[in-house]
């Protein structure tokens, strides 16, 4: 049975992956942290010295959706409590993603910017599409709920990177006024409106047609499920960074 303790416990997507742990049996959500004390679905919200409470608490591995200023620190503290640590926070900048990797010298380390095993299948299509239709028009869109602070999405910047791995295309954020299109361009939008889960498509135009590759999240219980395998499947695992495409494929 893996213990695992939930970081940014109260928030919309912490909630949910204590929740979801309920239902299962092969791990155990422990412990929680948060800004905000009290519990989630029966489970302790703290907010003490986290590198004691991983001790007390006995975890295995901790999964983090919260802010990147506060997942910095909860890598030091897994690292010197020496458990696991699954990443799902988006919006890092470049120096916070370095220490964050950094930590993956001392304990096994998993993070991806989307938990669903469908967006997952959407990179891997994205990749051929993109190789495949050479020269066609590329062009980006997410939207998710009001409460999001990061844009573009991180999963958004993720299958911009799978693009620019096939293809030397440079994202313009968004258009306005005269903005006519350059060949090498791939237009990236972010909408922001309700409780909208998660919704991404790449189009691909050219030669008579257009081709839509899109995802759309309908629950936050599938980023949570997705999560909570990869912390499963971490626990015991030597130190290293891992993605979460190896979980998909059961490797
Ligand atoms: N990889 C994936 O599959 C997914 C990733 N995400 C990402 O997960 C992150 C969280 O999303 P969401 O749950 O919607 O956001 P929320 O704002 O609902 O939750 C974040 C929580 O973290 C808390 N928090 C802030 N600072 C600390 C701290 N120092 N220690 C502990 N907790 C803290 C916040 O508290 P307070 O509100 O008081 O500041 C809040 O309760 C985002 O980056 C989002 O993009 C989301 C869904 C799926
Ligand atoms: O904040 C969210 O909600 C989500 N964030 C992730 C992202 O930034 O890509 C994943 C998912 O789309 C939901």
């Amino acid at each position: 049975m893996t213990r695992i303790a939930v970081n940014g416990a109260a928030g919309r997507m912490g909630q949910t992956v204590i929740e979801t742990a309920a239902d299962r049996d092969d791990l155990a959500a422990v412990v929680g942290f948060d800004v905000e004390t009290g519990e989630v679905d029966g489970v302790p919200v703290v907010a003490e010295d986290v590198a004691d409470a991983l001790a007390e608490y006995d975890v295995d591995v901790v999964v983090d959706f919260s802010v990147p200023a506060s997942t910095l620190p909860l890598a030091a503290a897994c690292v010197e409590a020496d458990a696991g640590l699954v990443v799902g926070t988006t919006g890092f900048d470049e120096d916070g993603m370095e220490d964050l990797v950094a930590a993956s010298t001392s304990i096994p380390l998993l993070k991806a910017t989307n938990f669903s095993r469908g967006i997952q299948v959407l990179q891997r299509t994205v990749r051929e599409a993109v190789r495949a239709l050479d020269g066609y028009d590329l062009e980006l869109m997410e939207s998710h709920h009001n409460g999001k602070v990061d844009a573009p999405s991180g999963t958004a910047k993720t299958l911009l990177e799978v693009v620019q791995s096939e293809r030397d295309v440079e994202p313009v954020y968004g258009r306005e006024g005269h903005a006519p299109r350059a060949e090498d361009e791939i237009g990236v939008f972010a909408r922001r409106a309700g409780d909208i889960r998660g919704e991404h498509e790449l189009i691909l135009a050219g030669n008579d047609e257009v081709v839509s590759l899109s995802h759309h999240a309908e629950d936050r219980a599938v980023f949570a499920a997705g999560a909570l395998d990869a912390a499963a499947w971490l626990a015991g695992r030597d130190a290293g960074q891992y993605d979460f495409g190896e979980v998909v494929d059961g490797a």
